[in-house]
This record gives structure tokens, C-alpha cells and sequence, in this order.
């Protein structure tokens, strides 16, 4: 079973404003809700391509009902700890930019916090647990270290995409796979990156601290992933790009749909890419036949 883990899940508002005139009223051309928050996003894509999966993390109030109900009209599972506060409500601004308004969650309490971590008990070897987003501020700075312990001593395989010392710290237990994107590379180790062997520094360092599998993702640039046999540079198909919030998150359930059936980090790298495109490719998440049908437009190439 692919678990995902959202301990910040959020209800993504789209709000199309072709030019936004700051201090003064605005009109929305067009809005959108949808279910938000990384993990999340990774079941919903894990599941439109066929695979099983549970969504677990914390939701709460009525935009938690939100996604709850979303989640259950799709099909998707989810076992999620319910909370007495509301889950947030994330700002996505589409004009001339994309911009993003990010809550930072809402607080939740030992009591609540412990539930969670009680579920990982059930986990075993076959399992694989997809850790992503950011962690509200009232749960312990170490509260992913403590899950992603939890997820190892039970035998099972864990994804993570946080970033900064949540993410250094999980990587001497081995993560399968982490895909920071460029941006979040840098930040990581606190340095400016410019050019491709930048990026192949340090997604190397990457693997060298623990990680099994490493995905660089580039947006519209395409992506790097590195293994211990070789490094690849995957190419992106074309298209028009609608709404590329999740993008990321698609191909982290690419790569893992398809890892966990064939064991081929390549054919799960190009899935990676299908799913990520697809989804930038769409206004909500990608549909399978549009992922599948951008497969054999994607190139990857070994460097
Ligand atoms: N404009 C685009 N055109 C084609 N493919 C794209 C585009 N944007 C994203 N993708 C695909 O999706 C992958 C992941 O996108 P990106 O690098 O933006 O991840 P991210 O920053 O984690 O995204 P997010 O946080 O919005 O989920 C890219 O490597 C690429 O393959
Ligand atoms: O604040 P976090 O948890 O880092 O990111 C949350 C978020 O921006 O990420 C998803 C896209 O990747 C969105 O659905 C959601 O709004």
C-alpha cells in the first residue's frame, strides 16, 4: 500500500484575475476549489492512475469537510485524524503571474498529534509512506524525524518532500526518493544555483547523505534524477501550461506508482514527468489518459 502523509492539508482556492490592481476592488474572472495540501495531491494522483493508496494527516472544521467529501465522491481513501481547528485555506492568483498565499495551518494538539503517529503501528515492510508539505507550527520541530523513525522501525520504505533540516535530517534513514525543485536546492544548502552542474553538484551530495533515488524538478526546464548507477536529464513534452500548482506533487506519484510495481527508477522518472506535465497541462490534477497519452513524447537522456 502507497500511504501519503498531509499534516497541512489546505482547500486550494484559484482565483483568475487577469490584472490585479493592488488597493482597489478587484473582480474575479473565474474561481475554483479544490482539495489541497502535497500528500494529498499525490493520492488523488496515485489513484487516477489505478493505484491503491490511503491519505492520512489532520484536517479539521468545515474545510476539512471539504476535502473529506472530495476525497470520498473520487474514490480516494483516507484515514485522517480529525482536529477541533479549521484546516487552512491556500490563495492560488492566477494573472499575469502565479502567485501563492499559503496559511500556515491550524494548531493541533499533542493529543491529536500522537493519533497519527499511533496509525504508523499498522505499517510493514511491503508499505511505502509518501511524506509531503509543510508541517503546521504548532506541531514539534522534530515531528517528521519522530514519523519518519516511526515508518523505519516498522520496516516500511519512506518518500519526503519537506525541505531544510526536516529534510537533512531524514536523510540518513535512506528516503527512497526526495525531489526538492531548484529553488528549494539552493535554499538547502544555502547557495545560488545558475547552471545544470550546479544542480549536478548538488543533487549528488543528495544521494551521498542517504537518499536512495534524487529528483531535481525544473518546472518547464524538465528534471534531473540521480541514482547510484547513473544520472538522467528528462526532457518534457509540450503543451500549454493551465495551472502547474501540483505539478510536483504529480510526479512524485508518478515516480512511486510506477517504482513500486517495476522497480525501474527510469520508466518511473519518465511516469514522473508524464504525471507532472499532465498536471501543469490542466486546471486541477492530471487525468490518466492525458498522462498516458504524453509518455511517448518524453525523452530521457543519460548525462
Ligand atoms: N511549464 C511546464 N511545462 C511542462 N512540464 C512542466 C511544467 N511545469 C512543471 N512541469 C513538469 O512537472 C515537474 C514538476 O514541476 P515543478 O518543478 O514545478 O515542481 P514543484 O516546484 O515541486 O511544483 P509544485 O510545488 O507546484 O507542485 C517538472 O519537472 C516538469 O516535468
Ligand atoms: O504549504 P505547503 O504544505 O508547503 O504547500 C501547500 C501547497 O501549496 O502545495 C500544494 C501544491 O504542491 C498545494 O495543493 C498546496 O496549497
Amino acid at each position: 500500500m502507497i500511504y501519503t502523509i498531509t499534516l497541512n492539508p489546505s482547500i486550494d482556492y484559484i482565483v483568475s484575475i487577469p490584472q490585479v490592481a493592488l488597493g482597489e476592488l478587484n473582480k474575479m474572472d473565474h474561481d475554483l476549489k479544490l482539495p489541497g495540501g502535497k500528500g494529498i495531491n499525490v493520492s488523488r494522483i496515485l489513484h487516477e492512475v489505478g493505484k491503491d493508496t490511503v491519505a492520512l494527516g489532520f484536517l479539521g472544521g468545515f474545510t476539512g469537510g471539504f476535502i473529506s467529501d472530495w476525497l470520498t465522491k473520487e474514490g480516494v481513501r483516507s484515514d485522517f485524524i480529525q482536529i477541533q481547528e479549521d484546516t487552512r485555506i491556500n490563495i492560488k492568483l492566477k494573472s499575469e503571474e502565479e502567485t501563492e498565499i499559503n496559511g500556515r495551518g491550524p494548531s493541533i494538539s499533542p493529543e491529536e498529534s500522537k493519533k497519527l503517529m499511533e496509525k504508523l503501528s499498522y505499517l510493514t515492510p511491503e508499505d511505502t509512506v509518501v511524506l509531503s508539505g509543510s508541517k503546521p507550527p504548532s506541531l514539534p520541530d522534530d515531528y517528521y524525524l519522530q514519523l519518519v523513525e516511526l515508518i523505519t522501525k516498522q520496516g516500511a520504505s519512506f518518500i519526503i518532500d519537506t525541505t531544510g533540516q526536516e529534510l537533512f535530517t531524514a536523510l540518513p534513514l535512506n528516503p527512497l526518493l526526495v525531489k526538492p525543485n531548484k529553488e528549494e536546492l539552493a535554499e538547502l544548502f544555502q547557495v545560488s544555483i545558475t547552471s545544470e552542474a550546479d544542480v549536478l553538484t548538488y543533487g549528488n551530495k543528495l544521494l551521498e547523505l542517504g537518499a536512495e533515488h534524487v529528483i531535481v524538478s525544473m518546472a518547464g526546464e524538465g528534471a534531473l534524477l540521480f541514482t547510484k548507477n547513473g544520472t538522467y536529464k528528462g526532457i518534457n513534452p509540450k503543451g500549454t501550461v493551465k495551472n502547474s500548482v501540483g505539478a510536483g506533487d504529480s510526479m512524485i506519484a508518478g515516480f512511486t506508482g510506477e517504482y513500486m510495481q517495476s522497480k525501474d527508477p527510469i520508466q518511473a522518472f519518465k511516469m514522473g514527468i508524464a504525471s507532472g506535465s499532465a498536471t501543469a497541462f490542466s486546471d486541477d490534477l492530471a487525468k490518466k489518459q492525458d498522462i498516458l497519452s504524453l509518455l511517448d513524447q518524453i525523452e530521457i537522456k543519460p548525462l
